[in-house]
């Protein structure tokens, strides 16, 4: 790969996260169970009795999640979340991490979120699924509530997880249908990708669409194009979750430099071009990918070229805590590396918001309303 001339972003070569902000912003892929403020994790502890935190203040704590999360592996990252979750075992608990996750993302700017969780997970102190998405949804209530009295209004809706290693998918992807009209708006499996292919669900994927319910799948992370070509065709997905390599099954020259303005001579396979041609949105999380070493570094990330050649490309966090990201952040590092530009991230986020779970007339009053007159101020 050649590393030449590094395009120029309009914002400087190391844009400060703050100049972010301001623009209207949609996340679709957002774990709740990986976006807690530390000093949550620390006061939750203390209240539940939860002994096992690797560190015991707010800033130590946040510095062992990142590096720890920072590890090359899936697996690794994946492990960190045994201290969140282990916190958000009551309703108390999964009320306020849902608040101030609500909170979090208005204060950033992000003006619709689908944040998601895995309800198997927080059964441990005798809460039913039912009583877990409740409490969440509670308090996604209240952060939004909250926000709009601070100005700072924001949409949050929920999607529920299935783990991919565990035998509930299908009770989950009921779950999800049991709550849709009041705040879940899909469905979604993850957990370690490599040994649990999406087909291992297929009965849950298959009551999703008999229930006309838009669901994603954790696909093409850690493990390549099997998983995406199962998750697309066999199971029917609507948007990919991360869906990064994808690459593998596009053809670059070989000194092709992942920061060029165009890749004209790209050449796709079956797999790419289904992904392109239907429309199938990539939820991208470059921070995450480079973190459990699905791609090496930011300056190699596909989402330059996926974005460049058009595919339906949208930008996310994944987990604020591990990552120490938030959507502002994520701009700011794809703004210095790839250099784009206000246009190019209203485009991003119109993408998302075109690939948001909830109807289509509320998609189009979101991008109508809120995100295109935000771009065209800061457009000028
Ligand atoms: O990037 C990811 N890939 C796969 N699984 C993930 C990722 N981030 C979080 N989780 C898993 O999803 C669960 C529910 O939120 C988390 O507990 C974590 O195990
Ligand atoms: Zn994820």
């Amino acid at each position: 790969m050649t590393t030449s001339m590094p395009p120029v972003s309009p914002f400087g070569p190391d844009p400060d996260p703050a100049l972010f902000a301001l623009a209207p912003k949609v996340v679709l892929h957002d774990h709740l169970d990986g976006g807690l403020r530390p000093q949550t994790v620390l006061e939750l502890a203390e209240q539940v009795g939860y002994t096992k935190l690797p560190a015991s203040d707010g800033p130590s704590l946040a510095t062992w999640f990142r590096a720890s999360a920072d590890s090359g592996s899936l697996v690794r990252y994946l492990e960190t979340f045994e201290h969140t979750v282990g916190v958000m075992q009551t309703a108390g608990a999964l009320e306020r991490v849902a608040l101030e996750c609500a909170e979090d993302l208005a204060n950033d700017g992000v003006v619709y979120a689908e944040v998601r969780f895995a309800p198997e997970q927080h059964l441990e102190a005798g809460l039913t699924l039912d009583e877990v998405v409740e409490a969440v949804l509670k308090g996604f209530a209240e952060g939004e509530a909250l926000s709009a009295s601070a100005g700072r209004p924001i949409t949050v809706r929920c999607l529920v997880t299935a783990m991919r290693h565990a035998a509930r998918s299908r009770e989950i992807a009921e779950l999800a249908v049991r709550f849709r009209d009041r705040g879940v708006v899909g469905f979604d499996i993850a957990g370690a990708e490599a040994g649990y292919p999406p087909t291992r669900h297929l009965d849950a994927f298959e009551y999703m669409r008999a229930h006309n319910a838009p669901f994603t799948i954790h696909a093409g992370e850690a493990f390549g194009l099997p998983s995406i070509h199962e998750a697309i065709s066999f199971c029917g997905t609507d948007r990919l979750g991360h869906g990064v390599r994808v690459i593998d099954d596009i053809s670059l020259p070989e000194d092709a430099d992942f920061t060029a303005h165009d890749f004209h001579g790209a050449k796709l396979g079956e797999i790419a071009n289904y992904v392109r041609d239907k429309r199938i949105p990539l939820e991208l999380c470059p921070s995450s990918n480079v973190q459990t070493g699905a791609v090496a570094s930011i300056a190699e990330h596909p989402f330059n070229v996926l974005a460049r050649l058009r595919f339906r490309v949208t930008v996310n966090t994944d987990n604020r805590l591990m990552s120490d990201t938030s959507m502002s952040k994520e701009f700011a590092v794809l703004a210095g590396q790839f250099g784009y530009g206000w246009a190019d991230f209203e485009r991003f986020t119109v993408n998302a918001m075109k690939s948001a779970f909830i109807h289509f007339d509320e998609r189009l009053a979101m991008i109508d309303e809120i995100i295109k007159p935000g771009y065209a101020v800061l457009i000028g």
